[in-house]
C-alpha cells in the first residue's frame, strides 16, 4: 500500500500536493516590515488568490489531488479533539513570544473563543493590537514595542508550503527554519502528522524533527532518486544540519544512501538551491547560470557512510560529472535560467526563472512571466504549463516553492 507520505524522486507523476492559498497574511504588514518578512513587496491579495487558484487548477487539470494546509491543521485539530487544541495554542503563544504573562491569557482567551477555522485562520494571518480591547503593561510592550502594530505577527510565507517540511521517501524532515519569521511555520505541519486523521499512525517517519539543532528548510531539499538526496549548503541550510540529516537517513534504512550537498551563493535572491537548479527529466536539470564558476565549477560534496556507520566526505567541482556519476547516466543537459544570456538570467531567476515544479518527467509548471526560460525548456524538449504570475513572485518564490508534493509515483 502506498503512505501517505511517498516521494522517492523529484520527477515521478505527481499524485497528491499541499499548497497554502495566500490569505490576509500577505498583505497585513508595512512596508518597514517586509525585510524581516522576507517580502520584497506587497502582493495585492485579490489578484494573488486569482493567480494561486490558477497554478491549484492546473495541477488539478493535471491529475493532481491538492490540499490545502489550512484545512488540514484544521482537520487535524478537530481530531485530536479539545486537549489537543489547547495544547496547539499554548505552543504557538509560546513560539510567537508569549510564554507566560497576561498577553499569553489574552490572546488564549481571544483565540479559544473563535472556531477551530477562524482560529487558524487568525493565526496565520497575525493579531494585531487594534483588535483587542486591552492595554499590555509588561516591560517588553512599554520598552521595546510599544508603537509596534502587532502582537502576533502574519505569517505571510505560508504560501510556500515547500520549505517548513520535505517529503523524502515514506517519511519527512519537519524544519527548524533559519528566520523568526518562518519557524512558526514548521509547527503546523508537525500537528498535522501528529493528529490528522490521513497521517497519524499510518507509519510515517519523521527523519528529522523541528526541535533539532542546525537550519534547514525544504527549498533546499531535492530528491534526485530513491536512493540520492540532494541539499544546498545556503543562507537557509547548514552543512550541520545537512550532516545530521544524513545520519538519520542512513541509520533508519530511509532507502537514501546518498546525499549530495551543493554549496550556493548565500543571499536573498537565491535563499535555496530550488531558487538555482531543479530536476526536471530523467536527465534534464534548470540551473542559473550565475551559480557556476570557471568551467561549470561549483563546491559539492558527496556524503555516505563507510562501513564503520561514520560520515565519508569527498568533495568535488564538476557539478555535471559529479550527477551523471549519482544517478548512473552517459549524459546530463543543464538547461541554463534565461538560455545563458547574464541579463535575462539575473532578471528571471530573480522571478524564480529556476524554479520549476515537475509534475511527471520532462513536464513542468513555470511562471508565465520567464518567457526567455520557458523558451528554452521548450526547445530542449520539455511540456511547459504556464501560470499566472504578477503577485506570487512578490514573495520570491515559484511554483517548486509553492507546492510541498506528498506523493508521487515511482519511476
Ligand atoms: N523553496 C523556496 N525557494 N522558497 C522561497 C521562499 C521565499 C520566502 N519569501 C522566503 O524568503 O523564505
Amino acid at each position: 500500500m502506498i503512505k501517505p507520505i511517498h516521494v522517492t524522486s523529484e520527477i515521478g507523476k505527481l499524485d497528491v500536493v499541499m499548497l497554502k492559498r495566500p490569505g490576509a497574511e500577505v498583505e497585513n504588514f508595512t512596508p518597514e516590515m517586509m525585510p524581516r518578512l522576507l517580502f520584497d513587496d506587497i502582493p495585492y491579495l485579490p489578484i494573488a488568490q486569482k493567480e494561486h487558484d490558477n497554478f491549484a487548477d492546473t495541477l488539478r487539470d493535471n491529475g493532481v489531488e491538492v490540499l490545502y494546509l489550512e484545512k488540514l491543521v484544521v482537520e487535524a485539530l478537530d481530531a485530536g479533539g479539545s486537549d489537543v487544541k489547547a495544547a496547539f495554542l499554548d505552543k504557538m503563544l509560546v513560539e510567537s513570544g508569549y510564554a507566560a504573562g497576561m498577553i499569553h491569557h489574552v490572546l488564549e482567551d481571544y483565540l479559544t473563543s473563535m472556531t477551530t477555522t477562524e482560529m487558524v485562520v487568525k493565526i496565520m494571518a497575525g493579531v494585531r493590537k487594534n483588535e483587542l480591547d486591552f492595554v499590555p503593561r509588561d516591560l517588553v510592550s512599554a520598552a521595546e514595542e510599544k508603537d509596534y502594530p502587532f502582537f502576533m505577527d502574519p505569517m505571510p510565507n505560508l504560501y510556500f508550503t515547500r520549505d517548513p517540511a520535505a517529503s523524502l521517501g515514506d517519511g519527512l524532515s519537519i524544519n527548524n527554519m533559519t528566520f523568526p519569521a518562518r519557524q512558526r511555520e514548521s509547527f503546523f505541519m508537525e500537528t498535522i502528522i501528529n493528529y490528522h486523521p490521513r497521517f497519524a499512525n499510518q507509519g510515517l517517519h519523521v527523519w528529522r524533527d523541528r526541535d533539532q539543532p542546525g537550519r534547514i528548510e525544504g527549498g533546499d531539499e531535492l530528491v534526485l532518486s530513491d536512493t540520492v538526496i540532494a541539499i544546498g549548503v545556503s543562507e537557509r541550510t547548514s552543512a550541520h544540519a545537512i550532516e545530521d540529516i544524513a545520519r538519520r537517513l542512513f541509520e533508519h534504512k530511509s532507502g537514501f544512501e546518498k546525499v549530495l550537498a551543493i554549496r550556493i551563493p548565500h543571499n536573498h535572491a537565491m535563499m535555496h538551491l530550488d531558487t538555482v537548479f531543479t530536476m526536471i527529466n530523467h536527465d534534464q536539470f534548470t540551473v542559473h547560470p550565475g551559480i557556476l564558476g570557471e568551467g561549470g565549477q561549483i563546491d559539492t560534496w558527496t556524503i555516505t557512510e563507510d562501513n564503520d556507520g561514520e560520515l565519508h566526505v569527498d568533495h568535488h567541482l564538476d557539478l555535471k560529472q559529479v550527477l551523471k556519476d549519482v544517478l548512473s547516466l552517459d549524459d546530463i543537459d543543464l538547461i541554463p535560467t534565461g538560455g545563458g544570456d547574464p541579463l535575462i538570467a539575473d532578471r528571471e531567476q530573480w522571478n524564480d526563472g529556476s524554479n520549476t515544479l515537475a509534475i511527471a518527467p520532462g513536464v513542468v509548471v513555470t511562471y508565465n512571466r520567464n518567457y526567455v526560460s520557458n523558451q528554452v525548456l521548450r526547445d530542449h524538449g520539455l511540456k511547459v504549463l504556464e501560470v499566472l504570475s504578477s503577485e506570487l513572485s512578490r514573495g520570491r518564490g515559484g511554483p517548486r516553492c509553492m507546492s510541498m508534493p506528498l506523493v508521487r509515483e515511482d519511476l
